[in-house]
């Protein structure tokens, strides 16, 4: 089977064939409307706590890149909100379209950003981040909004990696991030969901916070000039990484505000 990707033979409508989850009852995107979410009074705010230490390497994976944290200690970690137990940092990475008017993978009353960056979490109720994958409450991943706007400090840091890992496969030593740097305010929709690539497992807490932050649109194309292919192939720019919402099949979406 050729391998998964975002291009018309093997992109989101065709992934249903190899993993047949992609039609389950709690897939992920969805399309949240904050009129629809339920004011949850008894959700506590999210506690991020990352160690910028922990921050190992920026690797482009051929669908998106990703900077890997250590997680074998709960130095970086997250707690609270929709949660209970201790979930460590795992990686994060981001979607992304070609142009400014798509790219977000959740989308908030059909407004699409041009971005959105994932913070992996997994749960340390189990040994691993493998066993924490398959299990329903294994994983929560904070979804945050970029919109087009000021230029953003701390995103600069991951960008000037980019230039050493312009082609898929390639990795670099990235060290002293602190993702709580891009974190907006603390206004949070959550509800049950999965990965949004393959193998979409039912296993996530989604958290996507309500408020984006900022980049500029030269940052934004440096995101855009980095490559699906690897060295030596014809050269095809990571666009477009981002899978359409699903169907919400009877999901409760909850809001930590009123
Ligand atoms: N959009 S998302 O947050 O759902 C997501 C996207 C990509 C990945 C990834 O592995 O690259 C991940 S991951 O880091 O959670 N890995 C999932 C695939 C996997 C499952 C089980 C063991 C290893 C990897 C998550
Ligand atoms: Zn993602």
């Amino acid at each position: 089977a050729h391998a998964w990707g975002y291009a018309a033979n093997n992109g989101p409508d065709k992934w249903v064939s190899n993993f047949p989850v992609a039609d389950g009852p709690r897939q992920s995107p969805i399309d949240i409307l904050p009129g629809g979410a339920s004011y949850d009074s008894g959700l506590k705010p999210l506690r991020l706590k990352y160690d910028p230490s922990n921050c190992l390497e920026i690797l482009n994976n051929g669908h998106s890149f990703q900077v890997t944290f250590a997680d074998d200690s709960d130095s970086s970690t997250l707690k609270e909100g929709p949660i209970s137990g201790v979930y460590r940092l795992k990686q994060f990475h981001f979607h992304w379209g070609a142009c400014d008017d798509k790219g977000s993978e959740h989308t908030v009353a059909g407004t699409k950003f041009p971005f959105e960056l994932h913070l992996v979490h997994w749960n340390t109720k189990y040994p691993s981040f493998g066993e924490a994958a398959s299990k329903p409450d294994g994983l929560a991943v904070v979804g945050v909004f970029l919109k087009i706007g000021d230029a953003n400090p701390s995103l600069q840091k991951v960008l000037d990696a980019f230039n050493n890992i312009r082609a898929k496969g390639k990795q670099t030593f990235f060290a002293d991030f602190d993702p709580k740097t891009l974190r907006p305010g603390c206004l949070d929709l959550d509800y049950d969901g999965s990965l949004t690539t393959p193998p979409l497992l039912e296993s996530v807490s989604w958290i996507v916070l309500k408020e984006p932050i900022s980049v500029s649109p030269t940052q934004m194309t440096r995101f855009r000039g980095l490559l699906f292919t690897g060295e030596g192939e014809a050269p095809c720019c990571i666009v477009d990484n981002y899978r359409p919402p699903q169907p919400l099949k009877g999901r409760q979406v909850r809001a930590s505000f009123k």
